[in-house]
């Protein structure tokens, strides 16, 4: 359950103190959350507040019953975040070092990590690719193990900021049913507004603010339309 208390985002006075987010109020209890919207419309802003990657300049980020600003750490044991670009959070050599890393603050045990890493792994098919390079995955591999990485530390919030963003329709595909098969809460910010209709809930964001919230086909189309298409 995620709860924003008037939350706002404002770049600091002395970086000209602009608005990235409004003062924003809403309770995400829903299963799959869609955030939609144009290019620099603040969507990255407001999945950020929601692990404490970005701080609420007012107002205040509740997740599980956790205040963001003061509980971050834990806050951030809870809320997986799946960046557009993997290369932003695979950083060992091989696949199954890189689930192990994600383990390491919960599994003190080295045999038993690896044994974890590997369910982790064959859960989203790959195995097969454990003691391979990360290097020598294709996007979607790539992709896929970059969500294995973040569910492995089991979060009860995963937040994927554009995960489909970088891949071709199969990929799309595989990640897509990673993320809607997942029984944590999915927070999905996309511009794959076809994926964004399958969720259960969808916010729009327009210049810092969110302009629509409601049923997932709706906010579709109240964003399709304010654009024109
Ligand atoms: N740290 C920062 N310093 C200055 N400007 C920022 C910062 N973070 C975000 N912005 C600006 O805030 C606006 C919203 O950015 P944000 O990344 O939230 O947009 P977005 O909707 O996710 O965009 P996109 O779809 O292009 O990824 C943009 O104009 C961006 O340049």
């Amino acid at each position: 359950m995620i709860e924003l208390d008037a939350a706002s985002v404002a770049l600091p006075e002395d970086e000209g103190g602009r608005v990235l987010l409004s003062p924003t109020s809403l309770t995400l209890a829903e299963r799959r959350v869609a955030i939609i919207g144009g290019n620099g419309s603040g969507k990255s802003t407001l999945a950020r507040l929601l692990n404490g990657l970005v701080t609420a300049t007012s107002g205040r980020v509740v997740v599980d019953g956790l205040d963001v600003a003061r509980k971050g750490k834990e806050v951030r044991r809870r809320v997986g975040f799946c960046f557009t670009d993997p290369a932003a959070q695979l950083v060992m050599p091989t696949c199954v070092e890189d689930v192990e890393l994600s383990l390491r603050r919960t599994v003190r045990s080295a045999s038993e990590r690896h044994a974890r890493a590997m369910e982790v792994l064959a859960r989203f098919g790959l195995e097969g690719l454990a003691s391979q390079s990360v290097h020598t995955l294709s996007g979607g591999q790539r992709q896929l193990l970059a969500l294995a990485g973040v569910l492995a530390a089991e979060p009860s919030i995963v937040v994927a900021d554009e995960p489909t963003t970088l891949l071709d329709l199969a990929n799309t595909r595989l990640v897509a049913d990673a993320l809607f098969g997942l029984s944590q809460q999915l927070v999905l910010v996309t511009h794959d507004l076809t994926l964004a209709a399958q969720c259960d809930r969808a916010l729009v964001v327009a210049d810092g603010a969110v302009t629509f919230d409601g049923p997932a086909p709706d906010a579709v189309a109240h964003y399709t339309q304010s654009v024109g298409a």
